[in-house]
């Protein structure tokens, strides 16, 4: 990845890795020093690459730095959001159209949670909170009086309305998602690495959802390294990964180290 910087994809995810987490996703924004980091590398690596649960666009709202580089100032940044379904290149997002279930999910959703006795957030208010992606619903439970009780309520009923409307259930920290079916992290990164004919990857993650990009590194049969940034939250990536790093502080330390080495190569 040093010694041949042009064929080293950096691949990394955003919420838990790039952005701290936070008790409302809309709140989520990158740390500056993360951003800085995938700025210069963007113009050494062949490609910095965001593969995200988030809307694409979302990833790059969120990615803004006052006075600083942002997601968007990237050198040659591509964002695959919505699990590879979306992507943002040069300012521009390409999408498929979402599926007829995502209709159906999106007016149930607030009757179904209603029904299980959990009381849904308003503005800043504790509860189970509604996040409409467009093309997926995530149903967040951090800001319930009981996160990890609210998600073992919500669990089975949700499986059974992906199952009924033909999409499918992604777990992650503390949110439930109903989503598209055929796509995930790891498919996105195999075609991402096979377009731009990588020669190494890198992929930073932090959840459950990133050990799809994770195996992706390993079948690519590449020089590859996995890294996880860590939490007390989810425990079972660490084991999995090449390098494991204090959450996006040490994610950003670990880019910016990176960047230096190819600098001073
Ligand atoms: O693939 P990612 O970039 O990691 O996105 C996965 C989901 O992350 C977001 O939720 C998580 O972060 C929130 C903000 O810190 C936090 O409040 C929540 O508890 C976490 O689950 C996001 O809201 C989802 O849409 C993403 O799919």
């Amino acid at each position: 990845m040093i010694a041949d910087p042009g064929g080293a994809v950096i691949g990394v995810d955003f919420d838990g890795t790039l952005s701290p987490i936070v008790p409302d996703p809309a709140d989520a924004r990158v740390d500056p020093r993360a951003a800085a980091a995938l700025a210069r590398l963007g113009g050494l690596v062949g490609a910095v690459v965001i593969v995200t649960g988030r809307p694409a666009a979302t990833a790059i709202a969120y990615g803004e730095v006052a006075g600083g580089p942002g997601l968007a100032d990237v050198p040659g940044l591509v964002v695959l959001g919505q699990y590879g379904l979306e992507r943002w290149e040069d300012g521009r997002v390409t999408s498929p159209p979402p599926p007829p279930g995502v209709a159906r999910v999106r007016a149930e959703l607030p009757i179904l949670i209603a029904s299980l006795g959990l009381p849904l957030t308003g503005d800043g208010d504790s509860g189970v909170g509604i996040e409409d992606k467009g093309r997926a619903l995530a149903v967040h439970t951090r800001r319930a009086a009981d996160p990890e009780g609210a998600l073992r309520v919500l669990r089975e009923p949700l499986a059974k309305l992906a199952a009924e409307t033909g999409l499918t259930v992604e777990p992650g920290r503390l949110v439930i998602e109903i989503r598209p079916t055929g796509m995930d992290k790891g498919r996105a990164l195999d075609a991402f690495l096979a377009e731009r004919g990588a020669r190494s990857v890198l992929f930073a993650g932090d959840d459950l959802g990133d050990l799809a990009a994770f195996e992706a590194v390993r079948r690519s049969g590449l020089p590859g390294v996995t890294v996880c940034s860590a939490s007390a939250e989810v425990t079972g990536l660490a084991a999995l990964a090449d390098v494991v790093v204090e959450g996006p502080a040490g994610v950003a330390a670990l880019l910016s180290a990176l960047a230096g080495a190819v600098e001073g190569r």
